[in-house]
């Protein structure tokens, strides 16, 4: 016996677990197979064999070891098998669609930790954003004159507005090219039609998605497909409302600041981009802006009302970005937020984004500050969300 043989033999003698990875085949990734951990395993027993090619080959009996987590690989067989006939049959499952139907594909939501397996409740699910009634959304703005869709950049007026060219690329149905400040996309005042690239982020979710829970985060959010960089994920769905009026409130988990001038004041190089962005003039400074008491600033508040994005948690080494959008109106402190890809997503791995708190930046009501630790399990985890 040699290498790999001989180590298997070796950690039965001496009763050292393996771990053990199973690759699965799929099409949608680069090396066209994905990879699933599947735990640790101990050697029981070996035996050697004449193999089909005349050789003798060795095997070998793996036993898992107990108290992990499930079998990744069952899930992955499932997942697979694509469609949705068998869901019935998901380990945990609570809830077959928690849109109940709203959107084009079902997201099952399952509970393998609580015992008894509770579905999360508590909020209204909504496909679209919902907008405060003391907020008053401006009107379209001007639209490109391109036909059917917007093909080149030097005539349509959009993509003259994202730095003269298109965020995204064709390929794959629609991929953001890199983050930037604010996306401009077609709107309803525009030529083109509902195929044109320059709408990437208005069309239907396009991944199975997974509402689970987890032991440490609550609820997550998975995906059973291969998901490619820069492929639009989910918007940021909830109530839009003034963040001033949420000033005093305290225990809602699910409020996204809408910050796109201070993305763009913040990344590195966008400055310099922006020259080309045609931001409304009060807008374009955010210090200036700022200053003024006049302009307030705008939140989703997904606590009450909205979609599958208030489940996605945060990591200090995310997969996902977020990226500001305006395609009716064109004022960026009310911008649409929607989470892109922004690596290689395999099947089932965890759907994260950087909340971006900075720390010791949380207060209490008591007016103490407050430490949420985080448990993303990143090698560079900063250990707190805030
Ligand atoms: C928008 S919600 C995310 C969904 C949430 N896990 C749930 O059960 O509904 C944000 C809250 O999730 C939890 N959370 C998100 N990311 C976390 C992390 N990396 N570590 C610990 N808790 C996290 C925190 O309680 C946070 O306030």
């Amino acid at each position: 016996m040699s290498r790999g043989n001989l180590a298997l033999k070796n950690n039965m003698e001496q009763s050292l677990p393996i771990r053990v990875v199973r690759g699965h085949k799929c099409l949608a990734s680069y090396s066209s197979k994905v990879y699933a951990y599947d735990g640790l395993y101990k050697v029981v027993q070996y035996w050697a064999e004449k193999g089909v090619a005349g050789f003798t080959v060795f095997k070998y009996r793996l036993k898992r070891l107990p108290g992990q987590p499930q079998l990744v690989t069952n899930r992955v067989h499932f997942i697979r098998r694509k469609g949705h006939k068998a869901q019935s049959v998901l380990p945990g499952l609570v809830c077959e669609d928690i849109s109940h139907g709203q959107e084009n594909i079902p997201i099952p939501v399952t509970n393998v930790i609580d015992d008894p397996p509770l579905a999360p409740e508590g909020f209204t699910y909504v496909k679209s954003i919902q907008v405060a009634s003391n907020i008053k959304i401006p009107p379209n703005g001007p639209g490109c004159n391109c036909e059917e869709g917007c093909t080149n950049p030097k005539t349509c007026s959009c993509a003259e507005r994202n730095g003269s060219d298109f965020p995204y690329v064709s390929r794959n149905g629609g991929r953001l090219i890199e983050a930037m400040g604010v996306v401009f996309e077609c709107g309803p005042n525009c030529g083109c039609g509902p195929k044109c690239i320059n709408r990437t982020s208005t069309r239907e979710m396009k991944h199975r998605l997974e509402v689970y829970r987890t032991l440490e985060k609550g609820w997550a959010v998975r995906s059973w497909d291969y998901i490619l960089p820069g492929s639009p994920v989910c918007e940021y769905v909830g109530v839009l409302k003034r963040s001033d009026e949420l000033d005093n409130v305290s225990g809602n988990d699910y409020i996204f600041e809408i910050d796109c001038l201070e993305t763009i004041d913040g990344i590195g190089g966008r400055e310099r981009r922006m020259h080309n962005v045609s931001l409304p003039r009060s807008h374009a400074n955010r210090k200036d802006a700022k200053k003024s008491e006049s302009v307030p600033e705008f939140c989703i508040d997904a606590g009450s009302s909205g979609n599958v994005a208030r489940f996605i948690n945060h990591s200090c080494e995310p997969n996902l970005l977020f990226q500001c959008i305006l395609n009716s109106h064109h004022d960026p402190r009310l911008a649409r937020v929607v989470l892109f890809a922004a690596d290689n997503i395999a099947p089932l791995q965890e759907l994260t984004y950087d909340y971006g708190y900075a720390l010791d930046s949380v207060v209490g009501p008591d007016g103490k500050t407050k430490k949420l630790p985080c448990y993303c399990g990143a090698a560079c985890c900063r250990k707190r969300l805030y």
